[in-house]
């Protein structure tokens, strides 16, 4: 692929802890061809990085391209997406007044059922990967459709295109239309191996896209696929994802369909159900969890299963008010979803401004629950920790991405803000910084504030995965 080594100059900021970003000034960080940091040096100017730490590790310093953030920029990890639908993007912001399930009826399984057509998968495929790495997403867990061809042009787009992704063909085999629907439990399972041994031929490391075993939600997959998808899950130790809990009718659904006397479950929640089926693991990602209960948060947290916030699509289809910092008291890892097009935006950095918003509405009281308190405030550092650092453990890439260190791959986004001049202009013409503007005597974390509350994807100027430039803005 051409790669160079690479010398990242300037200022760094990563999440520390959940509730605490470093920030890194005048610092050196050195990326090796395979995309991997090996080094993370501070006080350290490109003069004596060519000096000191250069030579250190062998590089020939003609050899290094050097990339330097300059005034009003900082290098910041590459957002997470831990849970949205490639297939549902072109209908982003069209939902109306709809709740959940007659969303599914009158939005999306038509448009996922559309994408059978290799000509329009390819376009939608491409622009969604397009869009999301343009706004610094660079991992995102997928869902695709039911289709096995279009399932597997979306993994070799997020090869070309070079983002990091978990690639999930739909599972679903009941109570959806004639037109969408698996044919048996049977045809379902082997569709999907067909899908993971795709990904496998195409990525045969995973390096950069995983299979992730994905039945949609518990109503639409019979009790046998669900069996069958947990046995799966056990036999590759691959990742699930799917939908829990979003929406008052859909949890009254799952009772009616799936009593304890089928499931063998010691009650009727919707956490047993998949937990009966072995579909709660700890790589099980759980989209939504807005109205879990006591119990069941509890057996999520025993389980060690994760977490998907998705609070723009939590508004937008008017699911309800997830408790997010009731889920990490419990010890339950959660990352964001924009889960497209439930949710209306491409946007982790809008997610993450969501879920700040969504936590003061928990305090105000929401979901029919009294008043929070106030610790159920989530500050602009935690939800930039979901975005990075907590998406990265919901999608098993802790350690690997979401930060700043050593032996971690460098999948990051360099991003620049207004800077005002005296004048009262953006200095520098090519520095736009949309609705960001810096005046030059905020602090680092009020910067960082103003981006999350009115930054968008002018503010990414440029977006690394695994080292290799992925997106540069115009
Ligand atoms: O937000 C959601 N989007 C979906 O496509 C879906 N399917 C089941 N449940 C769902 N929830
Ligand atoms: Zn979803």
């Amino acid at each position: 692929m051409g790669l160079k080594n690479k010398l990242f100059l300037g200022t760094f900021v990563h999440s520390k802890a959940l509730d605490e970003l470093e920030y890194l000034h005048n610092a050196a960080v050195c990326v090796d061809m395979s995309g991997t940091i090996v080094a993370v040096e501070v006080e350290c100017d490109e003069l004596r990085a060519r000096e000191t730490v250069l030579p250190r590790l062998g590089w020939e310093v003609a050899e290094v391209e050097v990339v330097e953030a300059k005034e009003g920029q900082f290098f910041f990890p590459g957002f997470i997406d831990t849970h949205l639908h490639a297939s549902q993007y072109p209908n982003i912001g069209i939902f109306g007044k709809s709740t959940l399930l007659d969303w599914l009826n009158t939005y999306t399984f038509p448009l996922e059922a559309s994408l059978s057509d290799p000509v329009k998968a390819r376009q939608v495929y491409t622009r969604v990967i397009r869009k999301t790495l343009s706004h610094g997403t660079t991992c995102a867990a997928y869902y695709a459709t039911i289709d096995v061809p279009s399932t597997n042009l979306l993994t070799d787009l997020c090869l070309s295109h070079g983002q990091r992704a978990l690639v999930g063909r739909v599972c679903m085999d009941q109570l959806s239309p004639d037109y969408y629907r698996d044919a048996s439990a049977d045809a379902s399972l082997a569709a999907t191996r067909a899908s993971i041994a795709h990904i496998l031929r195409a990525d045969p490391t995973m390096s950069l896209v995983k299979p992730i075993i994905t039945p949609r939600f518990a109503p639409a997959c019979s009790l046998p696929l669900m069996r069958q998808l947990g046995a799966l899950a056990r036999e590759t130790s691959l990742p699930i994802q799917t939908h829990i809990s979003e929406n008052k009718s859909e949890i009254a659904l799952v009772k009616d369909l799936f009593p304890p006397s089928a499931t063998g479950a010691a009650d009727d929640s919707y956490a047993s159900v998949y937990d009966a089926a072995g579909l709660l693991t700890d790589k099980t990602v759980l989209a939504h969890a807005v109205h879990l209960t006591e119990a069941e948060a509890d057996l999520v947290s025993a389980r060690r299963a994760k977490v998907s916030h998705c609070p723009c699509s939590n508004s937008a289809i008017t699911s309800g008010a997830a408790r997010v910092r009731w889920l990490l008291d419990k010890g339950i890892t959660c990352g964001l979803g924009t889960d497209m097009s439930g949710g209306y935006s491409p946007s982790v950095l809008e997610t993450a401004r969501q879920a700040a918003l969504v936590s003061r509405h928990v305090v105000m009281g929401a979901n029919g629950l009294a008043p929070g308190e106030e610790r159920e405030k989530l500050s602009v550092e935690e939800v930039l920790f979901l975005a990075t650092r907590g998406g990265a453990e919901v999608v098993g890439l802790e350690g690997r991405v979401g930060g700043f260190e050593v032996g971690m791959e460098w999948d990051a986004q360099l991003v620049g803000l207004g800077m005002i001049g005296e004048g009262g202009e953006v200095e520098g013409e090519e520095d736009e910084g949309g609705d960001v503007d810096v005046f030059g005597w905020e602090s680092w974390p009020d910067r960082v504030a103003k981006w999350l509350y009115n930054g968008d994807d002018r503010n990414t100027k440029k977006v690394w995965v695994k080292g290799r430039l992925v997106h540069q803005r115009k």
